[in-house]
């Protein structure tokens, strides 16, 4: 078999509890850069790669590195927590420090080995109703939707219901009529999360621009905050979701979040597949 061509595109498949990633690395490009209809065919799971979010990394004059996080329908997502901890990895790795810091649309972030894992420091939740954002100033505490969910912004919107038994609903329906509320002016994503123990929750996900994922970073976060604020948990919670469990530790200085990471393959797109029009 041919090698793979040296000037296509080079990537790195990564998950973290079962949400997967393609990581290009934009860095040494040249200025080039992920383009929208780019992200759409990498993302294609029958003719490109697949991923729930592309993570790109380009330069950054005030941190180690920025982040740009892309959904598979080509728009762009302010945070991505699992993401956030599969580059932290690769760049703790690369640096051979134990902490790094990186740039994003809502801010610096900073990730670290701590416990024997990559912890990320996903900021200070967004609680204001025009910061998650909403369309309208009601109570992000308890919307006005059935089920009465919470509205958490973790440098990207999230909408939590808190449920008796979050595997038995309809998520596939009830996710795409939340994610296009008209509440939610920038689309939202959307956590069922039930308490199976204490400081346990059990959560399933449907992700803005994706649909349903086997986990969600920025989402646990989400999820463990508003927890918190209604008196269901501690600050520090363990989220069982369909890939895997994450923790969450809301504290002084910001929403920390760890999990499982995996690297799973490196990979060339071939510059002939891009140049013919599948995301050029
Ligand atoms: N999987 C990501 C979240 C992606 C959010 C994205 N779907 C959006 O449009 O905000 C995470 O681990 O935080």
């Amino acid at each position: 078999m041919e090698r793979p061509s040296s000037d296509g595109l080079p990537f790195v498949k990564m998950h973290g509890a079962g949400n997967d990633f393609v990581i290009i690395d934009s860095r040494a490009r040249d200025g080039r850069r992920v383009s929208p209809a780019q992200a759409r065919a990498i993302g294609d799971r029958h003719r490109g790669v697949g991923f729930d979010q592309l993570a790109e990394i380009v330069p950054d004059d005030g941190a180690d590195y920025r982040l740009i996080f892309w959904n598979a329908d080509g728009s762009q997502a302010g945070a991505c927590g699992n993401a956030s901890r599969c580059v932290a990895a690769l760049m703790l790795a690369e640096a051979g420090t134990g902490a790094v810091r990186f740039a994003t649309a809502r801010g610096i972030l900073a990730a670290r080995h701590e416990q024997g894992g990559v912890w990320v420091n996903m900021g200070a939740p967004q609680l204001a109703w025009d910061e998650v954002p909403l369309a309208r100033a009601v109570d992000p505490g308890h919307l006005p939707l059935e089920g009465g969910p919470a509205a958490v912004g973790m440098g990207n919107p999230h909408c939590v219901f808190f449920v008796p038994d979050a595997e038995a609903v309809p998520l596939a329906e009830r996710g795409p009529a939340v994610e296009r509320d008209p509440l939610f002016p920038q689309r939202t994503n959307v956590e069922f999360a039930s308490l199976t123990g204490p400081d346990r929750l059990r959560m399933r996900v449907w992700e803005r621009g994706t649909g349903i994922t086997l986990a969600c970073g920025s989402g646990a976060c989400a999820a463990a905050v508003a927890a918190y604020r209604r008196g269901l948990t501690g600050r520090r919670v363990t989220l069982d979701l369909d890939g895997g469990t994450l923790i969450v530790d809301w504290r002084e200085d910001g929403v920390w979040m760890t999990g499982p990471v995996a690297r799973v393959f490196d990979g060339v797109l071939r510059a002939e597949w891009l140049a013919a029009g599948h995301g050029a």
